[in-house]
């Protein structure tokens, strides 16, 4: 897949020093207008939201991180985050510190975060790690006293998770991995939301990059490693887990390495 021309478009004075200072961050040009050759993807405010749009008719709608949004508030209620707790360890050591080394958009931290853990967000893809700081900060801001409390269990650390200091990792009890599924050639079943994710970030071709992540992450001073896995998919560099918890479509892998709780 071609690597997508991206740009940072402002159209107002108000929002401008904003994204120019976003644009100076990622790197990226600056433009007032779309003409006359308008990039593939594009970054922009909306309502004081950074979101990523694709240009062009037909586009899919835009991604941006809310966590207020009837989305999050509807996974909220599912069964899945069940799962989730269950594979992380909820309940069994209050607070849990959880790194999520693959934040993505942040939803199953938000998830973990909303069922009381500590959650690091580490996202190494700039653009993305921008979309997360917007949607958190947002967040922070907003009225509602359940969305602020549950974000201010959620830090964000951009980068890549393989960087973090060593005093970061020693305060975590759980790494949780989600790392990109190769391309399985069924691109038209994908939401078209999750088509423009994959469009900006690329969609790898093996699992080579997720494998060494597993490795690296079972080898820190940690309670628990958990990877999300397709249903059907083999486990992580064949890397037997301890035990499995299976969903309707997605399983969680849960490698435990000591007991939750050991430590401080
Ligand atoms: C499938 S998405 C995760 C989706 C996320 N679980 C959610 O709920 O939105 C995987 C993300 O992991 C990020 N990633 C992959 N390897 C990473 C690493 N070593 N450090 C930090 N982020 C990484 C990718 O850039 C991508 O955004």
């Amino acid at each position: 897949m071609d690597t997508p021309r991206l740009a940072v478009v402002c159209d107002n004075d108000e929002d401008r020093e904003r994204l120019q200072a976003l644009a100076g961050e990622l790197g990226l040009p600056l433009i007032e207008s779309l003409a006359p050759t308008p990039p593939d993807l594009l970054l922009s405010l909306q309502q004081g939201r950074l979101a990523l749009v694709q240009s062009g008719p037909g586009a899919p709608g835009p991604v941006s991180v809310d966590f207020g949004g009837g989305r999050m508030r509807q996974r909220r209620r599912g069964g899945q985050n069940e799962l989730l707790g269950k594979a992380i360890g909820v309940g069994r050591k209050s607070p849990l510190r959880v790194l999520d080394a693959t934040a993505g958009l942040g939803r199953d931290s938000f998830v973990l975060a909303d069922l009381g853990c500590e959650v690091t967000l580490c996202e190494r893809h700039a653009v993305v790690a921008a979309l997360l700081a917007s949607g958190l900060e947002q967040a922070r801001c907003s009225d509602d006293e359940w969305l602020r409390a549950t974000a201010r269990r959620m830090q964000l650390a951009a980068g890549d998770a393989r960087q973090l200091p060593g005093p970061s990792l020693a305060a975590v009890d759980v790494i949780y991995l989600d790392p990109m599924f190769p391309h399985r050639g069924k691109s038209a079943a994908v939401k078209k939301e999750m088509a423009l994710f994959q469009r900006l970030i690329g969609i790898p071709e093996d699992e080579g990059d997720s494998e060494v992540l597993l490795r690296w992450a079972l080898q820190q001073p940690v309670a628990r490693v958990v990877v999300k896995r397709p249903l059907k998919a083999p486990p992580l560099d064949a890397h037997k887990p301890s035990h499995a918890i299976r969903g309707k479509a997605v399983r969680f892998d849960v490698h435990v390495l000591a007991t939750l709780g050991a430590k401080g």
